[in-house]
């Protein structure tokens, strides 16, 4: 436990208390943070969604960065059918996906179907990896502001991270290699595409990661599993609902720091994510927070960053 005398108040953290960070209860936020702060680097592990949470919600033009699946669909080699049927299914499963109404169980019946037609869909056609790159390197400038700087003091603390994704690994890699925060210690877990042995597209690899099955049993019986089953103070970064749940199945987590970027109708959805998520920051195209709060955890003390 974290002696009186060393405690920090969530008061006295000048960023976490800005107009546009929201944390439900804050002595549970302050009571984790104090006890990450004790536990250092050794307890520590991050685990982040890509899509939206590693690249930004929108940019300073005002434009909005592709998905990992939209990075994709812009292929030149792509069947024009492949697209408009990929563009019909995003539009009847997108809304259910985010349905603030609809429960996640009923959700998770869609989000499979949305996976296995996507699978399908992508078979037997020819198209070179390259092609990806091509469209990825587009978007490399397209990471939240810091995130660099995150990866970077992450790798040298030597702190795990997942990218957890139900997005298309193939685009994600891509971006993070060509942005140079893809260091050792990063770990992309994702749905990548498969091909035959004439070369032709077959689909995913197994298993499919969809919206709500993203969490750490998907890791079992890996040598990353093994790498973190002990670092039982977990970071989650995520944009959707269903990230919260990024860290289920970890064999022991002892404190898990739940942040949420909340950006599409905050007025509608803010009492959802903060019943979801520890902290919810409403239009922080920044990784500012996280950032802060891992200074703290490097240097037990209040973060001189910012
Ligand atoms: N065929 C599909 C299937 C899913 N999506 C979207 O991808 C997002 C998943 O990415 P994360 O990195 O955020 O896990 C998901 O939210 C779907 O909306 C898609 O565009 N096309
Ligand atoms: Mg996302």
């Amino acid at each position: 436990m974290v002696g009186q005398a060393t405690k920090l108040h969530l008061d006295e953290i000048k960023i976490l208390n800005s107009e546009h960070v929201k944390i439900k209860d804050r002595i549970k936020v302050e009571h984790m943070i104090n006890e990450m702060i004790y536990g250092g680097r050794n307890k520590l592990q991050v685990v982040s969604d890509f899509d939206y949470t590693i690249t930004k919600q929108r940019l300073n033009n005002g434009e909005k960065v592709l998905s990992s699946f939209g990075m994709f669909n812009c292929c030149k080699s792509l069947p024009s059918d492949v697209i408009k049927e990929s563009q019909n299914l995003f539009n009847k499963y997108r809304p259910i996906e985010i349905d603030p109404h609809m429960p996640t169980a009923e959700k998770v019946i869609f989000m499979i179907e949305w996976w296995t037609k996507t699978g399908d869909l992508l078979k037997g056609f020819s198209l070179a990896h390259n092609e990806i790159d091509d469209v990825a390197v587009r978007f490399k400038d397209g990471l939240r502001d810091g995130t660099h700087e995150l990866f970077r003091d992450l790798n040298e603390l030597n702190v795990p991270c997942l990218v957890f994704s139900a997005g298309l690994g193939d685009s994600v890699v891509s971006v993070l290699k060509q942005a140079k925060v893809l260091h050792p210690n990063v770990k992309v877990v994702s749905n990548f595409l498969q091909y035959n042995s004439e070369g032709l597209l077959n689909g995913f690899q197994e298993k499919m990661i969809h919206t709500f099955n993203k969490n750490e049993t998907a890791l079992e019986g890996t040598d990353y599993y093994d790498l973190i089953h002990d670092r039982d103070h977990v970071i989650i970064m995520g944009d959707s609902l269903g990230d919260a749940g990024m860290a289920d199945g970890m064999p022991v987590t002892t404190h898990i720091l739940k942040i949420g970027f909340l950006f599409d109708h905050p007025e509608h959805n803010l009492p959802k994510y903060m019943d979801t998520f520890d902290i919810v920051l409403i239009d922080d195209q920044t990784m500012n927070i996280p950032r802060a709060i891992l200074e703290m955890i490097k240097t037990k003390d209040y973060p001189k960053i910012f």
